[in-house]
């Protein structure tokens, strides 16, 4: 790490506090790394006590330290507060009692007043002195030339430390704010799909019954007849329409008979399956497309849904009448498939309703005239 060192002395004192709070360091807990820095200190120098010292607002904070008697100290009483004076440079006293700083008087290292201390700043890239690497004695001491460029190499593996603290912060806010910003998108692209949902479903669904709506059927049919007709399966058509509707409406009351055709739409949904598609076609009429079903298949789903119908949960009976009509796109037009379940239906009703018709016009007699 290349650190360029200002050529004025701090220039901004909330500068200098913000490049220390850039590594989130203060009050964090002991880390192994920076207590061997100041083990190797103490062996280099052959002192009785090192620190790793941050400057932080009114406070020098300890992030390692051996023979220091207080976790952390006014920045008034600090030496280190007095070494970052100068940031460029290794502060040395040998002799604290001749070359002495006010600070001093009160500190003690194991009970005793220091004598001796070098402090070298440790210094933010930009050149913001954070605090030092200090080694200090209750006795005076000089150290040899090679002990001070130790310390100072010491100091610049410690701010090597710092640095890479900083850059893991960083790299987790990085993907801290990635992974907000991914949670974001995805939360916005669900909404999205579930408005584009709830759009299409109130255009296609029919409120009341939630059955498709002849809209939606006119598209199915559109998309459907788009394709070759070979590769359309045979089908099978129900029509089913309420037996005497009008009368429960004027003798139960139209809520009821909206009950009612609730309870049949119910009874459609429950015994067809995913691959047929039920449509409210008109007032109480039903319509069931049933691909690839044949007309015992369909005769059976029919059978069910008007028992499913006479055990509906309502104040009174309902019964429904269905007419069914097998149909192939490659010789019938669905129009064609649809009046002959309407005739069906119709014969169901003239038999009596509550029953279930089955178209008999033989089907090779049911010619496309397209
Ligand atoms: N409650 C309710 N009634 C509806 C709805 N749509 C249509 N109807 C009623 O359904 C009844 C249909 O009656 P008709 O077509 O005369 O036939 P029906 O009384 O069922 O007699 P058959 O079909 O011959 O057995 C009418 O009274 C309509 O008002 C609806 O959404 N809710």
């Amino acid at each position: 790490m290349s650190v360029r060192v200002p050529t004025q002395t701090i220039d901004s004192e909330a500068a200098r506090q913000a490049a220390l709070d850039t590594y989130a360091i203060v009050d964090s807990g002991p880390e192994q790394a920076f207590d061997d820095i100041v083990r190797l200190a103490v062996m280099l120098c052959g002192v009785y006590a090192a620190s790793i010292s941050l400057i932080d607002r009114d406070r020098v904070w300890f992030k390692a330290q051996i023979g220091v008697d207080q976790p952390q100290v006014s920045r008034e009483l600090s030496l280190c507060n007095h070494a970052i004076d100068q940031p460029g440079r290794t502060l040395v006293i040998d002799d604290l009692d001749i070359d002495p700083i006010p600070a001093a008087k009160r500190r003690r290292l194991g009970g005793l007043p220091p004598r001796f201390y070098a402090g070298v700043p440790l210094l933010s890239p930009d050149g913001y002195p954070l605090g030092t690497l200090s080694v200090a004695d209750t006795v005076p001491r000089h150290l040899a030339a090679a002990q001070v460029e130790g310390l100072e190499l010491l100091a610049r593996q410690t701010q090597h430390l710092l640095e890479l603290r900083r850059l893991m912060l960083e790299q987790g806010q990085l993907l801290n704010a990635r992974e907000a910003a991914a949670q974001r998108a995805e939360q916005a692209r669900a909404e999205l799909q579930r408005r584009h949902e709830e759009l299409q479903q109130s255009a296609t669904r029919d409120p009341l019954t939630g059955l498709l709506n002849r809209a939606a059927m006119e598209e199915v049919l559109a998309e459907t007849l788009s394709r070759d007709p070979t590769e359309r399966p045979p089908y099978t058509l129900l029509l089913l329409d309420i037996d005497h509707f009008k009368m429960v409406n004027d003798v139960h009351g139209h809520l009821a008979g909206d009950q009612a055709l609730r309870a049949v739409a119910q009874a459609v949904l429950t015994s067809i399956r995913k691959s047929d598609i039920a449509v409210r076609f008109g007032g109480e009429e039903i319509v069931v497309y049933l691909p690839g079903t044949a007309l015992d298949g369909a005769t059976e789903v029919a059978q069910r849904i008007r028992e499913q119908v006479a055990r509906a949960p309502l104040r009174f009976p309902i019964t429904v009448s269905v007419g069914i009509a097998a149909g192939d796109p490659t010789r019938d037009r669905p129009e064609q498939t649809f009046d002959r379940a309407d005739q069906a239906l119709y014969r169901a009703k003239a038999g009596g309703r509550d029953r279930v018709v089955v178209d008999d016009t033989p089907l090779f007699t049911s010619i496309n005239p397209d």
